[in-house]
């Protein structure tokens, strides 16, 4: 009986393809709950947060800015042209100092001043950048507006500005006030994001362009710079919070925006898919790693019992279950495999068949226990007197077959003397039996002409042949 690989090999297939195809499926899962929860959750969530940061951060400068546009110590000042600066610095100090802003400024419409806590700053002037907010703001039928915008009389830094108009009795603008604040901390703010929770964040204009990023980091210039982006440019530019798909260089990211009234600016917070579903990814091929091992230890473990268990059948096909010599069939195998050898080396080969003398007698006076302890008593004394190399089988019933490797007819009848001999002597089996115990022989020696069946058919004759002698007896054809 051979062992069958390939049965092996396909519950390995089944196996693996069964835990591939569930690591797939989880695989696919997970990078699914994953993108839905950062679409649905993360980014609204942060894009809230930013929002409610922000406004936190506008609410009271803006209060500020307010009362002092109605402020009536201010708006008398204006009305009596300007006298005494000191005053009026001394105003926008306060209030910068008090509520730490990074600056406090006042406007004259008359005059064209421009005050700070440092003193008449600049003059507006229609050629001027610094002034063209002012122009805008006067155009404007809103009385108060948010600008984050650059003014090169106070450093290079990025400003919001807060702004009020200042009315007079009659509802005529008569000048502008308002506070300034860093946008540092808008910058932390989104550096922070993009450290804790790997989002970028950034500002847009209606145009879609970026006019609030971190800095020092690579940043786009404009939304419609990236193709994906641009095509739905017109929907990004819309009210209320919204997430939008785009790919870029092969990599998918995903944008959420939200519209700040009141900065007239688009916040932006995208996500690069990727950063998010990396875990997924590094636990799939560690499952698929784990499922092969597993795998490959389950057929090992098949591999191993199996073939304990066809060891088992081969044995039991083929060895005598009361003696545990080969069987008939063992025989044949070993006569046709012999048969071969000597063919090829031209070597001699005999066989002994032999029979126990009477042993009806044995299982009808003393029963079949006693017999078969003489069987199995009688093999080993076979056993024990012939070579290792010699083949020792149960023919069937109380009939054993020997097969004598290298031994031409002289030798086999020397054996069977000897195996005759030691059965009529032996005191184990006389003891069993509780009477003699002989056995008669057949012997025959293989010819160049000679089959298995011809073979067989010489050394039962010669059996018979000895039988009819009268038994504990050897005859050789
Ligand atoms: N106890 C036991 N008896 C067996 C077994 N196999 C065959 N026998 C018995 O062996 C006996 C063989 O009887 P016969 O064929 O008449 O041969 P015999 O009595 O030995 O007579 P001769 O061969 O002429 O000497 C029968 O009683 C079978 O039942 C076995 O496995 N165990």
């Amino acid at each position: 009986m051979r062992f069958n690989y390939r049965i092996v090999f396909i519950i390995t297939a089944l196996v693996f393809t069964l835990s591939a195809t569930l690591t797939v499926i989880n695989y696919l899962t997970s990078m699914e709950t994953t993108r839905e929860q950062l679409k649905n959750s993360a980014l609204p969530l942060t894009i809230d947060n930013i929002y409610t940061e922000i406004q936190k951060n506008i609410i009271e400068p803006n209060l500020i800015a307010s009362m002092m546009a109605h402020d009536t110590f201010l708006i008398d000042w204006l009305s009596d042209e300007e006298d005494e600066v000191q005053k009026i610095v001394h105003y926008l100090e306060t209030i910068q100092n008090k509520y730490q802003m990074f600056t406090a400024f006042l406007v004259s419409d008359k005059s064209r001043n421009y005050y700070s806590a440092k003193g008449m700053l600049d003059k507006i002037d229609k050629k001027s950048p610094n002034s063209q907010w002012y122009l805008d703001f006067q155009k404007s039928s809103e009385l108060s507006e948010i600008n984050i915008d650059y003014n090169t009389n106070m450093g290079s830094e990025l400003i919001m500005f807060i702004n009020h108009k200042i009315l007079d009795n009659d509802y005529h603008m008569i000048g502008a006030t308002g506070v300034g604040l860093k946008t540092s901390y808008i910058n932390d703010m989104l550096k922070a994001f993009r450290q804790r929770y790997q989002f970028s964040v950034y500002f847009v204009d209606v145009n879609g362009k970026v006019v609030i990023a971190e800095q020092n980091v690579k940043k786009l210039n404009n939304l419609s710079d990236i193709p994906d982006l641009a095509r739905q440019l017109s929907d990004i530019i819309g009210k209320g919070s919204q997430v939008f798909e785009y790919t870029q260089a092969g990599e998918a990211f995903l944008l959420n925006r939200k519209y700040i009234s009141e900065l007239d600016l688009y916040l932006i917070v995208e996500a690069k898919v990727n950063n998010f579903t990396q875990a997924a990814e590094e636990t799939f091929y560690l499952n698929v790693l784990l499922s092969a091992v597993i795998t490959l230890l389950i057929s090992f473990i098949i591999v191993l019992y199996v073939r304990k268990i066809h060891l088992k059948l081969d044995k039991l096909a083929s060895n005598d279950d009361l003696t545990h010599l080969p069987n008939r069939r063992s025989f044949h195998n070993e006569l046709a495999k012999q048969l071969l050898l000597k063919e090829r080396y031209n070597s001699e080969l005999s066989l002994l068949f032999i029979d126990i003398d009477n042993f009806k007698d044995v299982n009808d006076t003393k029963g079949h226990d006693v017999g078969d302890k003489v069987l199995k008593s009688l093999a080993n004394i076979l056993n024990n007197n012939v070579r290792k190399s010699d083949f020792v089988a149960r023919w069937g019933g109380e009939e054993f077959i020997i097969l004598l490797i290298d031994s031409d007819i002289n030798q086999a009848q020397v054996i069977a003397e000897q195996l005759r001999s030691q059965v009529a002597n032996s005191n184990h089996l006389s003891q069993y039996a509780q009477q003699q115990v002989t056995i008669s022989l057949g012997a025959t020696s293989v010819t160049d002409e000679d089959n298995i069946d011809t073979l067989l058919k010489r050394a039962d004759l010669a059996l018979y042949k000895a039988k009819s002698k009268g038994k504990n007896c050897i005859v050789s054809d």
